[in-house]
């Protein structure tokens, strides 16, 4: 078959024509990225060598999709089904994407949080095979080689990395962290078509201070404790530098680092490369999506906004940050003065001028003086200054208390409170309680997902059902990450992470004027708003001067059919066979993800 030829010529990350196969066998059944099991036509049967190893029956993607979900569903728990999934896109990548594509609402929680969490802390009781690259910081040396075993300079688009200190807000894992890394490109792939053969997960080896994983003889990382300081900097850095000098075009993603760590990292690599951190970054994001589209339904304007923040770590400065730019933006004044409008509240109470804060939270810090004779707690920040938006990023489960709530509604007719802290028993407070606290009034949006609340809150106490939106990172990320890898950005600069937002936002359902609507968009919407958030960042990008890819089409539509057609989809497509002498690595599938890479064959 002839490969096809996009209308947009020579595209980059062309997932349409043919692959390249050298494998033959039982080696090409073995390799996740190439094979297609009982989907393998005739043809290929024979010219592969694969006949005597498949049962007769040729069937189509949808046929085995059938049957691995009646498996799935057949698992007892989400555990195990989450251990499942895992297998099974170890064995037959399209299948697996295509299973979770045909079943999107019900795997989400499975194959990312709350599940994801549960999986990442028995890691190493429940670890069957490695998946992605396990950095030594004790052997630093080997840091560029072993990146190197993932391809040539044109095979990776999309690293994402964590050292597993802080993963969601169940602390240092360890090296079980590779799996949030694993589990962000499953949706950088899922919901953004990211080709999943040029994504690279990477867990950077540090050790531990979780006692119970130095004590358990099963653990799989290094069994000490986390090294800190400049060797720990140099591992960092030693990581950046040997992934920008093989990738060079590659994005890297940062991912639930420590709270010391997070912002540090993320100021010093901005400015030289494309680099972007989730907890920061995205979760502002998503958050301040959501802020506007809840401040849309209660007639108020981001200059009304008296925010507090519980919790004031990376989730809830980055999201501090973004709420304060917003506010600068729009009412035309210095980010000093929109942080007047922002509290944050952490282990001491109110950050005060008296209190020891970090370089990013000091421009939110309060006067200690007019605080003198007040407490500081969160009821006693909430009585007295009145919020009408209340974010939940400290990890301390039922921290919204009645007390609290009902504090805030007596001042906000339509509180927005959004408790964002993960898995979801971390949950500041469950929506259930929120609307029940406030006759239905909260506007409500989650960290993980949250069945819809019954309540007597329709007209004249008629029973509706009310929708609560996940508000995760989830939302932007990979739509950013899409924009800035198709644009093949050199930086991601704030307009970028603007345009994003504001991708989002324009697609939250409360834009239909719905009162009772969630704050943001469906997470069967996901595709369509990656496409979205990709066409803003890429124009932003355009307009910033940073975009680096040429023949990026201006008009929206024409942009969006040209991201469109970039995008990954879980098909089968026709393999050709090459010569193992003659295949690049990738058709050779020795590299550690054996690619169906097929970047030469619209040009061929
Ligand atoms: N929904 C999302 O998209 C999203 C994104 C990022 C993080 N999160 C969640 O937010 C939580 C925090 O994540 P992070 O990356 O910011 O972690 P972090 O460790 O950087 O921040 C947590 C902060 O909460 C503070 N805290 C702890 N106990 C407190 C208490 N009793 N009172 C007040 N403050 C307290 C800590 O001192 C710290 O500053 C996690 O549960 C994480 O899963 C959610
Ligand atoms: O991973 C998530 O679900 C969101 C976020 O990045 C977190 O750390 O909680
Ligand atoms: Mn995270």
């Amino acid at each position: 078959m002839a490969p096809q030829k996009s209308k947009f010529g020579h595209l980059p990350l062309s997932t349409s024509g043919p692959v390249d196969c050298a494998l033959t066998g039982a080696a090409l059944l073995n390799t996740p990225a190439f094979n297609k099991g009982s989907g393998f036509p005739e043809e290929e049967r024979v010219k592969f060598n694969l006949t005597g190893l498949l049962p007769q029956a040729v069937q189509t993607l949808e046929q085995q999709a059938e049957r691995a979900y009646e498996q799935y569903a057949s698992r007892p728990d989400n555990l195990a089904k989450n251990t499942f999934l895992t297998s099974l896109k170890d064995q037959n990548e399209v299948l697996y994407y295509k299973l979770l594509e045909d079943h999107l609402q019900e795997v989400f929680s499975v194959v990312y949080t709350p599940t994801e969490g549960d999986a990442i802390q028995r890691y190493s009781k429940i670890f069957r095979r490695p998946e992605g690259c396990y950095l030594n910081i004790n052997h630093q040396e080997r840091v560029e080689p072993d990146l190197a075993q993932w391809g040539n300079a044109e095979d990776v688009d999309y690293i994402v990395v964590t050292d597993g200190e802080e993963i969601l807000g169940i602390g240092d894992q360890g090296v079980g962290g590779v799996l949030i890394s694993v589990a962000k490109l499953v949706l950088t792939t899922l919901c953004a078509g990211l080709h999943p053969s040029r994504c690279l997960p990477v867990v950077l080896d540090c050790g531990t201070d979780n006692e119970e994983l130095l004590s358990d003889e099963l653990y799989l990382g290094l069994q000490h404790k986390r090294v800190r300081g400049q060797k720990y900097d140099e591992f960092v850095d030693t990581f950046v530098k040997a992934a920008r000098k093989l990738y060079p075009k590659a994005y890297i993603h940062f991912e639930d680092f420590g709270l010391k760590n997070a912002r540090r990292f993320l100021d010093l690599y901005r400015p030289k490369m494309p680099c972007f951190n989730d907890d920061v970054q995205g979760t502002g994001c998503v958050t301040l999506a959501a802020i506007m589209a809840g401040l849309d339904i209660s007639g108020l304007h981001l200059k009304d906004i008296r925010l507090v923040v519980f919790g004031a770590g990376s989730a809830g400065v980055g999201i501090a940050d973004a709420v304060r730019g917003a506010i600068a933006t729009e009412g035309g004044i210095s980010h000093e003065e929109a942080a007047k409008q922002i509290w944050l509240i952490d282990r001491p109470g109110l950050l005060t001028t008296d209190t020891e804060v970090s370089d990013a939270q000091k421009i939110f810090v309060k006067d200690a003086s007019s605080w003198s004779d007040k407490s500081t707690d969160l009821q006693s920040v909430v009585e007295t200054v009145r919020p009408n938006v209340l974010i939940g990023t400290s990890t301390v489960p039922g921290a919204f208390t009645e007390s609290v709530v009902k504090a805030m509604h007596k001042n906000a007719s339509r509180p927005i409170i959004l408790p964002l802290s993960n898995p979801t028993r971390l949950h500041e407070a469950k929506p259930e309680d929120l609307l029940k606290w406030t006759d239905g009034q909260a506007l409500v949006a989650t960290g993980s997902p949250f069945d819809p609340v019954k309540g007597p809150w329709g007209e004249n106490g008629k029973e509706v059902s009310i929708e609560v939106a996940e508000c995760n990172n989830s939302v932007v990320f990979p739509g950013i990450g899409l924009g800035a890898v198709l644009s093949r950005a050199s930086r991601v600069t704030d307009k970028m992470l603007v345009a994003a937002v504001h991708g989002v936002a324009s697609m939250s359902p409360t834009k239909k004027r719905d009162q009772k609507a969630p704050l943001l968009p469906d997470v069967l919407e996901v595709k369509k708003v990656s496409v979205r958030v990709a066409r803003n960042v890429i124009q932003a990008a355009v307009q910033e001067g940073v975009a680096t890819e040429r023949d990026i089409p201006e008009e929206d539509d024409e942009l969006d059919e040209w991201i469109r057609e970039q995008m990954w989809e879980p098909k089968y497509r026709p393999l050709r066979y090459v010569e193992p002498r003659t295949a690049t690595r990738a058709a050779k599938g020795e590299l550690k993800k054996a690619g169906t890479v097929v970047r030469d064959d619209v040009s061929k």
